[in-house]
């Protein structure tokens, strides 16, 4: 139960998140018909609030190891920090061993899903640009925006989520710590994130070794992007798995180069003239944001 004995949930004087209890979760899961997926905490369900609004509901497993901590360290952040690039959540269910969050409903589910979906749209260099930014945006707010500033620690593609025009979005906030304000360079914190998870740079390293970048990027898009965008993205992303901390860049300056990869991209379409564009090329993006990261 959240914060320890007390029936009285430290996070009901929230006016925005609403308290649901597990009979009224059954109801907006249609008695948890539709599973979105299961995660190491339990399973995610599609569901619709009474005003239709499209939710996700995660039910913690009695079985959950990590259990009550990380789901409160959610809540707690989610309350505090809001921002367009950031999960939404929209309340959640404490009621002795029932624990449910119920979050903004993401369409097209988490970025690591939707990539390797043989059955989805193969998704334009452009529109891979966009969600990076976003995702970007997002750390950057939890870095430079936020007092304190935070740390994700377990940023992946799977805890990336798109919504229906493919916004994307950070989620998994349970093992978010806080750092001194003085930066994230000077901070020091238990290893954590997901066991048996393996950055791609180990072969990314050999092909950029060779210059190969055509064979470096997916080859689905058969090589139908800016190369000095590809460049310039494989740059930042190497540097952003530097071993020395000092090394990484900060976020405001991932969000900047990003952003020129974006830009550089959009003006060779411009080059080539006007063509067709599919749905992932039509999300719209507020440039102007990217160097001021804001609360929504
Ligand atoms: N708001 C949401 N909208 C749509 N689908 C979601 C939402 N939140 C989670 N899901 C889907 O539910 C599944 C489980 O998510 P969950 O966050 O519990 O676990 P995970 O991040 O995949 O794994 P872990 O918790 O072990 O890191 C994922 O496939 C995810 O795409």
């Amino acid at each position: 139960m959240w914060g320890g004995t007390s029936r009285k949930s430290p996070y009901l004087s929230t006016e925005k998140i609403r308290r649901f209890t597990y009979a009224e979760l059954s109801t907006i899961t249609n008695n948890f018909k539709r599973e979105l997926g299961e995660g190491s905490f339990g399973k995610v369900y599609h569901g619709y609030l009474d005003d239709d609004t499209e939710v996700a509901v995660k039910i913690l497993s009695e079985l959950s190891n990590q259990g009550y901590e990380q789901f409160e360290a959610e809540v707690k952040l989610l309350l505090t920090v809001h921002h367009r690039n950031l999960t939404t959540l929209c309340g959640y269910c404490d009621e002795g061993k029932q624990i449910g969050l119920v979050y903004e409903y993401m369409a097209n589910g988490n970025l690591k899903q939707y990539l390797s979906d043989k059955s989805a749209d193969v998704v334009s260099w452009e529109g891979r640009l966009r969600v990076a930014v976003e995702a970007a945006q997002g750390l950057e707010y939890l870095h430079h925006g936020c007092k304190p500033p935070r740390v994700h620690r377990d940023i992946k593609s799977a805890n990336i989520l798109l919504s229906e025009n493919f916004q994307a979005k950070i989620a998994d906030f349970g093992l978010t710590k806080s750092f001194p304000v003085e930066g994230v360079t000077h901070m020091s914190t238990a290893v954590a994130g997901t066991f048996g998870y393996l950055d791609p740079d180990l072969w990314v390293d050999s092909m950029i070794g060779q210059g190969d970048i055509k064979n470096t990027v997916d080859p689905r898009l058969h090589g139908d992007f800016d190369i000095s965008s590809a460049w310039k993205a494989v740059e930042i992303a190497m540097l952003s798995v530097s071993q020395t901390s000092t090394e990484r860049p900060t976020m405001n300056h991932v969000v900047r180069e990003l952003s020129q990869c974006l830009e550089m991209e959009i003006a060779r379409k411009g080059r080539r003239g006007a063509e067709p564009r599919n749905q992932h090329e039509m999300v719209s993006i507020n440039l102007g944001t990217a160097l001021n990261p804001s609360a929504r």
